[in-house]
């Protein structure tokens, strides 16, 4: 028997992301072949014009999974049902704006959105917050739905552990699919800390394959300690940044191909013997502290996300975790004193 079609609720849909993001979901690649997909687009009254253009394009792929796309500026309507949730619209930094003005403005944007999920969504409503800042949003968004259980409001960090993967696999002259155990750790932001000491190249630790020591007393090239702390650590945390500088504009195709890992991961499962990151609830585990959005190393099984418990966290490591894990208590900080939790 067919599938029911799910409904996948997509805001921002006219902007960058949303144009790469919308066709992969209507192709099926989000949450796989034999699942049809119904589309909620929600954007600001200004861009709904340009929402339904793509809205023409969807419908000119033919797609055969694709059951429907309703297009609206009314938030109610536009999670009613939905069991996917991609929070990709949001307000950017403007010129002269300090990061609190920033979290305020998102916070009129993010505030809303978890009311309506919390009132219209399906019971199995799954959020994935991609908007900046990703984790904080994801925070106010959740705060705002008391019946949804918390664990379903995420924030993105897949595209960094993406960016991570990449990054080790070209240092080790590996592929990516050789690495395995890779983390990334706190929030979407410069302060992240991508984390190789449990991560693996085609078996083998990959501390041990690139002689990097975490106390950085060498190992079989005393280079490599400097790639770790001054090239690989702030190319994948400032890799946003750079694309702007060399594109013009942010990160889009790539932030749209993380929005669909995750989500495939969530919904379908992480393969054995690897895991993956996202920005989820904290339960307390390695010290973040609860209910914080945080990163972390995580598998899904039967459709939740579980951390993966008893790593071993060197002192290299706990430094650059708690400097992130304090970012993202300063911002909960700034919302909760602005009223938005
Ligand atoms: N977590 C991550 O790894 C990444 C996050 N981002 C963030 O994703 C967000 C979107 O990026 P782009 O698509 O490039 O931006 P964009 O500016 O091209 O598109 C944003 C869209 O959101 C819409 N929008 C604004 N307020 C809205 C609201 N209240 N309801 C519905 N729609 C609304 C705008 O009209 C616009 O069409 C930004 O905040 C960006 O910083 C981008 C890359 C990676
Ligand atoms: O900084 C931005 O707006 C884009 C972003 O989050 C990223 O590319 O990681």
């Amino acid at each position: 028997m067919a599938k029911a079609p799910v409904t996948v609720t997509v805001t921002g849909a006219a902007g960058q992301i949303g144009y790469a993001l919308l066709f992969r979901v209507a192709s099926g690649q989000m949450l796989g072949p034999d699942t049809p997909v119904r589309l909620k687009l929600l954007e600001i009254p200004q861009a709904v014009k340009a929402a339904e253009g793509t809205a023409m394009e969807l419908d000119d792929c033919a797609f055969p999974l694709l059951d429907g796309v309703d297009i609206t500026d009314d938030t109610n309507r536009a999670f009613d049902g939905t069991s996917v949730a991609l929070l990709v619209g949001a307000r950017p930094r403007a010129k002269g704006m300090e990061r609190g003005d920033l979290l305020e403005a998102n916070g009129g944007i993010f505030g809303p959105q978890g009311t309506a999920i919390n009132e219209h969504a399906a019971d199995d409503v799954r959020v994935l917050v991609v908007g900046n800042p990703a984790n904080t949003n994801a925070l106010i968004a959740r705060s705002h739905a008391p019946d949804v259980p918390p664990e379903r409001f995420t924030a993105m960090t897949r595209l960094d552990h993406n960016r991570a993967l990449s990054q080790l696999a070209a240092k080790a002259g590996a592929s990516v699919t050789d690495i395995k155990k890779l983390t990334i750790w706190g929030n979407h932001s410069a302060t992240q800390y991508p984390d190789i000491f449990h991560a693996e190249i085609a078996g083998k630790k990959a501390a041990d394959v690139l002689g990097v020591a975490p106390d950085g007393s060498g190992g079989a090239a005393a280079d490599d300690h400097q790639w770790l702390t001054e090239e690989f650590i702030p190319t994948v945390a400032k890799r946003g940044a750079a694309i702007i500088e060399a594109r013009g504009a942010s990160s889009a195709a790539s932030a749209a191909n993380a929005a669909i890992d995750h989500v495939h991961d969530w919904v379908l499962g992480t393969p054995e013997g690897d895991w993956t990151s996202a920005g989820v609830p904290s339960d307390g585990s390695y010290g973040v502290a609860e209910g914080l959005i945080s990163s972390f190393p995580v598998v899904s099984r039967h459709g939740r996300w579980e951390i993966v418990p008893g790593l071993e966290i060197n002192d290299f490591s706990r430094a650059r975790i708690d400097a992130s894990v304090q970012e993202l208590i300063d911002e909960r900080e700034t919302v909760r004193s602005l009223g938005l939790i």
